[in-house]
């Protein structure tokens, strides 16, 4: 491997015009992407976006077509030629179908990474033991992964995954398999975890809030590349493309006119908003209206329609549309609200967004 020295404690990863195609099908355009040391980076995207795809070039498990790649300041890509094998990288993995061994007990599943390292017995059970009683599985480690929930089966794979303390760990929609519940609460425990142990991670997933809940930073991967990459508030307080709005579903996105003399203006909404002149130059533009934006106001100049009441236990969430064409936006209320009404709404014209064409 080409062993590149100078800063080898700020890098855990550095993906620098990364290309793949499969055939004549490009699947990756131009990815740069880089992690500092301890920091959790998600992969968000529809499906088909690219995600895997990146992650399995940085695994080593599929050879990019063109650009470089260095996991703690060793190039383990460069172009079509080099490709590091996944052994060689040190990284610890989590796939969505946990890979972990069936013949092997847990205690000895955890230790395999450290058996590779050719550690000796009794300081690879410790520390396999000690990652065990981390993820909460001290006391399963010698039972085989048949006998385990998939809960248990993917703290197990976790376990492995950071016994060995590595530079980098890769997640593939690991909580994919398990049920909502389960999914929520490890998707918290990963991130602690992680957070304690300093460890840097890319973490694949199509789910927002496990990838709010686990990352310091969230990319989001449209169409082969990343639209943007930020912090999880920042992706909602100022997202910088449309898509990228519409695919976190921020709010309600209204297309009109910019002026500088009357601001925004959208005929269709009866909507206008004087207080954007001079936002974005005149012309078409479209404003994003978060649902962080609105509440309901009697004096409100925006008037929303109910397209739909839905009751929540403690409260109700209005689905509301403009012009019958749903939005989504909602906005909760103590008080139901008849299908097809209309009420008016106030608009914080400081968290509106305007993108001009
Ligand atoms: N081995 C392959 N041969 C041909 N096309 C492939 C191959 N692997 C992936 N693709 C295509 O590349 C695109 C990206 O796939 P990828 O699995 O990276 O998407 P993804 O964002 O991870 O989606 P998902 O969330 O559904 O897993 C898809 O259109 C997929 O069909």
């Amino acid at each position: 491997m080409k062993d590149i020295t100078t800063e080898i404690d700020q890098i855990a990863l550095r993906a620098t015009q990364i290309t793949k195609s499969f055939g004549d099908t490009q699947v990756l355009r131009n990815i740069d992407l880089f992690l500092a040391p301890g920091e959790v980076v998600a992969l968000l995207g529809p499906s088909g976006c690219g995600k895997t795809t990146l992650l399995r070039i940085a695994a080593g498990l599929l050879s990019a077509s063109s650009g470089q790649m260095e996991i703690a300041g060793q190039c383990v890509v460069d172009g079509s030629e080099f490709n590091a094998p996944p052994e060689a990288r040190g990284i610890g993995m989590v796939f969505q179908d946990y890979a972990i061994w069936p013949h092997l007990s847990v205690l000895d599943n955890v230790a395999f990474p450290l058996r590779m390292r050719k550690l000796g017995r009794s300081d690879r059970e410790a520390r396999a033991r000690r990652a065990l009683d981390r993820v909460g599985l001290g006391h399963l480690a010698d039972r085989f992964p048949g006998t385990l929930s998939g809960g248990q089966q993917q703290r197990v794979a976790l376990a492995r995954a950071i016994v060995a303390e590595p530079p980098l760990v890769l997640f593939d929609e690991p909580l994919s398999n398990l049920d909502r519940e389960l999914r929520e609460g490890l998707a918290l425990e990963i991130g602690t975890l992680l957070r304690e142990l300093g460890l840097s991670a890319v973490y694949v997933t199509h789910d927002q809030a496990e990838a709010f809940t686990i990352a310091d930073r969230v990319a989001v991967m449209l169409n082969g590349e990343i639209a943007q990459i930020d912090a999880p508030e920042a992706l909602f307080s100022a997202p910088k493309r449309v898509e990228v709005a519409q695919f976190l579903n921020i709010g309600a996105l209204v297309d009109g006119r910019l002026c500088a003399s009357a601001g925004f203006t959208c005929a269709r909404a009866h909507l206008s908003l004087p207080s954007l002149a001079g936002k974005a130059p005149e012309g078409p533009a479209r404003i994003l209206i978060p649902r962080t934006a609105i509440r309901p106001d009697p004096q409100g100049e925006l008037k929303a329609q109910v397209m739909r009441c839905q009751f929540q236990g403690d409260r109700y969430l209005l689905h509301l549309g403009l012009n019958g064409e749903s939005t989504g936006l909602v906005c909760p209320t103590d008080q139901p609200a008849a299908v097809n009404s209309h009420i008016p709404l106030a608009i914080d014209a400081d968290r509106l967004r305007v993108f001009p064409y």
